[in-house]
C-alpha cells in the first residue's frame, strides 16, 4: 500500500486531511477522555512540516484544537462547518489567518435550542450524552445499555420533527444532528484544496484518512475528482469509497511517520 501511493502521487504535491475520533486517537467511551498520544501529536506536527495537513471532525473547531493542540495546521471543526488556517509556524500560511469558513452560521441558534431540548429529553436515559459541537450535535449511546438503544434514537427523533431544517445521521454509536445544508467533509476538503491553491490543478495528491461514516463523502469527493485517495481506518472490511484500509490509529502512525521519513529523505533533509 504504501509503495503503491508514493508511486501514484510521484510528481504531485500530497495535501494530507486527517479525521480525529478513531484515526488519530482510539475509540474511547468517554467523549471528553479522546485523547491523542504525545507519540502521535510528534508526528502529525512532522507531517504538517513536511506536507500542507488539516483535521477534519464531527467535533466542534475548538474542542478538537484542544485535544491535537499544533497551531500549523488547518481545522475543519463540526463535520467542516467551520473551517479555519494555521495560526502561526505553517509554509503554508499565505493568506491563512483569514481563512475561514462557516457556512452554517444561520442555524447556531438552532442548533442551541435543540442541544437543550435534547439535553432535557435525553437526561432519564442511563448513559446517554449530549455534545455541543457548534453547528451540529452528537447524541452519544455508547454507554447506553443496548435494551434503550431504540428508546433514545425515538427520544431523538420526538425533538427532531420540529425542525426539518436539520438532518440525523449515525456514527459510531453516536446520533449526529446537522443542519440540511449541503455541505459535509467532502466540501470541506475541496474548500480547502482551493484555499491552498490546488483548484485546477492536477498535480495535487489529497490524501484523506477517516473511521467513519462522515469520511465517506469525503472520500467519494476524491473518487469523484480522480484525485489523491482515501484511506479507511477500520479493523472490519467494510463498504467504502475509501482505496485503503488501516486497522487502527496505530497503523495510522506508523504511516505518517513513513510519509514523513520519505518526504525527508527525498529532500534531504
Ligand atoms: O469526525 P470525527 O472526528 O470522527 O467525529 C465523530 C464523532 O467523534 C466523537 O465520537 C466518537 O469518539 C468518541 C471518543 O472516542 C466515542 O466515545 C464515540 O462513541 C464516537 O462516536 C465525538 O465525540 C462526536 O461528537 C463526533 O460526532
Amino acid at each position: 500500500m504504501f509503495e503503491d501511493i508514493l508511486h501514484l502521487s510521484e510528481g504531485k504535491q500530497i495535501v494530507m486531511f486527517l479525521d480525529y475520533d478513531g484515526t488519530l486517537s482510539p475509540i474511547v467511551d468517554d467523549p471528553d477522555r479522546a485523547f491523542m498520544s504525545k507519540k502521535m501529536r510528534r508526528t502529525v506536527r512532522k507531517l504538517a512540516n513536511c506536507f500542507p495537513t488539516a483535521i477534519v471532525s464531527g467535533r466542534c473547531r475548538e474542542k478538537v484544537y484542544n485535544f491535537v493542540k499544533l497551531t500549523e495546521l488547518y481545522y475543519a471543526g463540526s463535520h467542516g462547518m467551520d473551517i479555519k488556517g494555521p495560526e502561526q509556524g505553517s509554509k503554508y500560511e499565505e493568506d491563512s489567518k483569514s481563512l475561514l469558513c462557516q457556512p452554517a452560521t444561520e442555524f447556531l441558534p438552532m442548533i442551541d435550542e435543540v442541544y437543550q431540548k435534547l439535553v432535557q429529553k435525553t437526561k432519564l436515559t442511563p448513559g446517554a450524552q449530549v455534545e455541543n459541537n457548534k453547528f451540529c450535535v452528537s447524541v452519544h449511546f455508547r454507554r447506553v445499555n443496548e435494551n434503550n438503544w431504540s428508546d433514545l434514537a425515538n427520544q431523538v427523533r420526538s425533538v427532531m420533527k420540529d425542525y426539518p431544517k436539520l438532518r440525523l445521521t449515525q456514527g459510531r454509536k453516536v446520533l449526529e444532528v446537522r443542519p440540511i445544508i449541503k455541505w459535509d467533509k467532502g466540501k470541506a476538503l475541496e474548500f480547502l484544496l482551493e484555499s491552498l491553491g490546488y483548484a485546477n490543478c492536477t498535480d495535487v495528491f489529497p490524501l484523506y484518512i477517516g473511521d467513519d461514516r462522515t469520511d465517506e463523502d469525503a472520500f467519494k469527493i476524491l473518487r469523484e475528482r480522480k484525485q489523491g485517495l482515501g484511506i479507511l481506518v477500520s479493523k472490519f472490511p467494510k463498504e467504502t469509497s475509501a482505496s485503503y484500509s488501516l486497522q487502527e490509529p496505530d497503523e495510522v502512525m506508523d504511516f505518517l511517520q513513513r510519509l514523513v521519513e520519505w518526504k525527508q529523505l527525498r529532500s534531504g533533509a
